[in-house]
């Protein structure tokens, strides 16, 4: 029997034998998995009548047993009762769980499903021994009936049950791409309740070496412990400390970058990217999106030019199916009834990790008001509506949401930051906006682990580079600066990234 305190729900496989490789057994694939490290299996099998189910669950047992790992049942007490199982998983339709713990007793294990954060409380004042939060992403092992939560929807939920003494992993669509990204952004440094794991279906049951891939999940999860315990994330003096580690980060991978962007930015926005270490791309062509995808570090999505918006869809599809970073930039987003329909579209068939526009774009997605002419902002936005629309927007659609103008707001929907860097020149070039979401997109594919940190220090050295830009001597108006600007994201980048360190000016709202 397990004992509850010491579990270690790190790697939580969950199973599934319909996704088992054909050339492959479910009785294998969990022997795989549990010499790969997976400290916690649940048999999950959906379709299995009780008889097999329970033999089944036997001789999963004995290889538990094999590896001293707890295995869990999902669904079925009575299964888990036959076998004696270490617990149950149920979700918010089965058994309930004062029901559950009757008959279980309190030696067993007894995790529940949570969506939101009434869920979770419901199931820690009942008692849970853990959560099984999710869905954190899109995946095609279930179909899901709610919105996914996002990195950002799982910390919500974490915040929720400050204090709460049990354990807690995620659940769907985790790979090895976005593992990371979740444990670190998942937990909040501070509260008393972090993730302690990742539950996997279909990324471990359904691979053709589950060993190699839970090798590689382990070793994830330990950097991601090692990332959490150096980093503060709530400090302003924590985001400056990330800045040079973050640009090394970007000239050490020189990620390639996807651009589907505007015709009137395109060399500006490729030549940026060059300058900051990260690689451009700048293809339309709908034949090698997939192929992109596989080898991108992100993707920008800028609909200034709206050409082939299929086409953009299925780009930032692939590159969501790969998790790549994808940076929306809604150029005249609330200017036409037509662009609005086209940015509805863009968040509701694909996953947008980041969104990056003006005032007018960003008050326009929020449903509060925001004004454009063209693709310009028109009318100063207050500190107040600024920081709800980001915030908001940020919870409604589990991303980082950053609105640029004369201040710039940033906020994960948890975490919101004001930054007062960059020169008032950068509104009299075009596309200025438009670099600056190119240069988060390099700074997102080489900062997977936190994209609220990769969006603020992204920005930061625009504006940082447009103000020393404008300190040059040879810069006498729009058109020297737009040379010297990209001269100073090389600068920052190659030769100076302590600049960051000495001239940013940001703020922590809340
Ligand atoms: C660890 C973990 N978390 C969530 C679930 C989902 O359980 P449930 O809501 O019962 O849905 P099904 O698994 O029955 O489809 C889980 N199984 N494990
Ligand atoms: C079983 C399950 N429960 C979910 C929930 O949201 O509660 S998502 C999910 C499927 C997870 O599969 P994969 O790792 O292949 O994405």
């Amino acid at each position: 029997m397990a004992n509850h305190k010491c579990v270690d729900y790190s790697l939580y496989l969950v199973t599934d034998s319909s996704l088992v490789p054909s050339n492959a057994t479910l009785l294998g694939q969990i022997e795989k998995a549990l010499l790969g490290g997976v400290t916690l299996v649940q048999l999950r099998e959906k379709e299995m009548d009780t008889g097999p189910f329970i033999e089944l669950g036997k001789k999963v047992k004995a290889l538990t047993q094999k590896h001293q790992v707890p295995l869990i049942i999902n669904d079925r007490l009575d299964v888990a009762l036959a076998i004696d199982a270490d617990g149950v998983h149920i979700g918010q339709d089965d058994m309930p769980l004062v029901e559950a713990r009757k008959i279980l007793g309190h030696d067993k294990i007894i995790g529940v499903s949570c969506n939101n954060e009434e869920e979770a409380k419901k199931a820690v004042e009942e008692g849970a021994d853990y959560l099984g939060i999710g869905a954190v992403w899109f995946t095609s092992t279930k179909s899901l009936k709610k919105q996914p939560l996002g990195v950002s929807g799982v910390r919500r939920i974490l915040e929720s049950i400050d204090g709460y003494n049990g354990y807690s992993v995620a659940i769907g669509g985790i790979n090895l791409n976005n593992a990371k990204e979740l444990m670190v952004g998942g937990s909040t440094k501070g509260s008393t309740c972090t993730l302690n794991g990742l539950a996997i279906v279909s990324a471990i049951i359904g691979a053709s070496d589950p060993k190699d891939v839970c090798e590689k999940f382990t070793s994830i999860l330990k950097e991601s412990t090692k990332s959490l315990h150096q980093a503060d994330r709530n400090t302003v003096d924590a985001i400056l400390t990330h800045c040079s580690k973050a640009i090394k980060n970007v000239m050490t991978a020189t990620p390639m970058v996807h651009h589907i962007t505007n015709n009137v930015v395109i060399n500006d926005n490729a030549n940026a990217t060059l300058a900051v270490g990260a690689s451009p791309i700048m293809s339309t062509n709908r034949v090698e999106m997939e192929e992109l995808a596989k080898m991108n570090g992100a993707m920008v999505l800028n609909m200034g030019t709206l050409n082939d918006i299929d086409t953009m869809i299925l780009a930032a599809q692939a590159n969501n199916r790969y998790g790549n970073p994808v940076v929306l930039d809604p150029v005249g987003g609330g200017a036409t009834t037509f662009r609005k329909a086209v940015v509805q579209r863009f968040i509701n068939e694909a996953r947008m990790t980041i969104i990056k526009g003006n005032g007018g774009e960003i008050l326009s997605m929020a449903n509060r008001g925001g004004r454009s002419r063209g693709v310009d902002s028109l009318g100063n936005v207050d500190e107040q509506t600024a920081v709800l629309a980001v915030k908001e927007l940020a919870q409604k659609h589990q991303c980082i949401v950053a609105m640029t103008g004369p201040i710039d707001y940033v906020s994960d929907g948890v975490r919101t930051y004001a930054i007062h860097n960059g020169d008032p020149i950068l509104a009299c070039i075009t596309g200025s906006g438009c670099m600056v979401t190119s240069i988060v997109a390099c700074f997102a594919a080489a900062n997977r682990s936190d994209y609220l940190l990769a969006t603020m220090i992204g920005i930061l050295t625009v504006n940082i580079a447009s103000e020393l830009a404008m300190q040059r001597q040879e810069v006498r108006g729009p058109g020297t600066f737009r040379s010297a600007l990209i001269d100073e994201l090389y600068n920052i980048t190659h030769k100076s990234p302590d600049a960051l360190l000495q001239f940013a000016n940001i703020r922590y709202i809340s």
